[in-house]
């Protein structure tokens, strides 16, 4: 189905939790389609920390679309929890929630089988707790897995912060930051590499900071980087983001930065037009789907702002921002757009024939020769 939705007003529209869990459409010949490899053997992303740090809450928020009030009732986590994403999502991964307390000295617990097929390891502090434990929590963890596989990712989720005043979260940050580097200098482990990040499931800095933990993992990033920086300025569009539909993760942008705005109002168009569509778009008896080939918007703000998505694969949606003006140029932006489009699925094989292995890297889709130095061949 497609929408055109005119909205007065920026703020005129609430964000909508009532996101389905699973509103691909189905699968089709010249899809984007996921192979899976054995569940065991996709790249991991592992969550840990103390317990009751927000693991569970995050994965549940995140992925599950669980409103952040229902985490209150969320009960502890007991034993390793695998959650595998890939079927509803682009990003083809596995989340392993732990529970709070990893002991690794415990023989039943092959902590070097998990951290070898590991790609990126999630470590929550939990920012409204005294983090001295956590602190200590991380480093025994990090360097644990460090040794195993120094190409991890290592990502510190500085978690809860919705309950700091913005000096008392800078500094936070900072005290974090000195003491955990601190520690790895005084083990020698200067090499291993901490990425901070400030995060809450009450506003959208959970989806910013996984946004930029699975980017690292998307081996085509820079393909996709260019390709959208292309893409932009040829059509006169101040910011596009690629969106994993069902996550509301930006698997990739343009290179202009990011602000935080943008990505709310691009994550609001999203439940916008979701909803719109499960309630006006599906077929009386409940069947169709919510988002496929011929999902598109158009809201047009009250401050000459106009915003725009297309349907680009099953699971990805570009979500731009552009001013009225530039929109007067409709015709040459569709176009571009179905160049661009075009260009995103060569870029990745259509993957009926692709096989995953443990050692590739998260990304649904494999390389294809085609783009080379990101460049698509129909030129936009
Ligand atoms: N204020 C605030 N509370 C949060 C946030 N994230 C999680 N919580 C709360 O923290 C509590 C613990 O969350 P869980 O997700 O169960 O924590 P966990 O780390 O999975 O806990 P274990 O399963 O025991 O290891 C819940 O009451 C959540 O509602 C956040 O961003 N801000």
């Amino acid at each position: 189905m497609s929408i055109q939705y005119e909205a007065p007003l920026a703020d005129s529209y609430g964000v909508a939790d009532s996101f389905p869990k699973d509103f691909g459409y189905g699968e089709e010949e010249g899809d984007i389609e996921d192979n899976p490899a054995p569940s065991d053997s996709k790249p991991r992303i592992l969550l840990m920390g103390l317990r009751r740090s927000g693991k569970s809450s995050i994965q549940k928020v995140v992925f599950h679309k669980m409103s952040p009030n229902e985490t209150l009732f969320l009960e502890s986590t007991n034993k390793i929890y695998k959650d595998d994403i890939s079927s509803s999502s682009f990003v083809n991964f596995q989340i392993w929630d732990f529970p709070g307390q990893v002991d690794f000295f415990d023989p039943t617990f092959d902590y070097e089988m998990i951290f070898r097929g590991t790609g990126a390891l999630i470590f929550v502090i939990d920012a409204q707790d005294d983090y001295v434990e956590a602190l200590g929590r991380l480093h025994l963890t990090v360097s644990r897995a460090y040794r195993v596989n120094p190409e991890i990712n290592f990502e510190v989720f500085i978690h809860k912060v919705d309950g700091l005043s913005d000096d008392h979260k800078i500094e936070t940050q900072r005290d974090i930051h000195q003491r955990a580097n601190d520690d790895l200098a005084d083990a020698s482990l200067e090499k291993l590499h901490l990425s901070f990040y400030l995060t809450s499931i009450y506003d959208h800095s959970i989806f910013e900071a996984f946004s930029k933990v699975v980017q690292k993992l998307i081996p085509q990033l820079p393909t996709l980087e260019n390709l959208l920086n292309i893409f932009i300025s040829n059509s006169g569009i101040e910011k596009a983001f690629l969106f994993d539909v069902v996550s509301k993760i930006y698997i990739a942008t343009d290179s202009s930065p990011v602000d935080m705005q943008s990505y709310e109002l691009c994550c609001d168009m999203i439940d916008v037009v979701i909803d719109v569509s499960c309630i006006y778009g599906l077929k009386e008896d409940g069947s169709g789907s919510a988002y496929d080939k011929e999902s598109m918007a158009i809201i047009k703000l009250n401050n000459t702002t106009v915003l725009y998505l297309k349907e680009v694969t099953k699971f990805l949606a570009l979500v731009c921002i552009l001013r009225e003006e530039s929109f007067e140029r409709k015709g040459l932006i569709d176009y571009n757009f179905h160049c661009f489009r075009k260009a995103i699925h060569e870029v990745f094989e259509v993957g009926v024939s692709t096989s995953r292995t443990s050692n590739q890297p998260i990304g649904t889709p494999l390389m294809k020769t085609v783009a080379l130095n990101g460049t698509p061949r129909s030129t936009v």
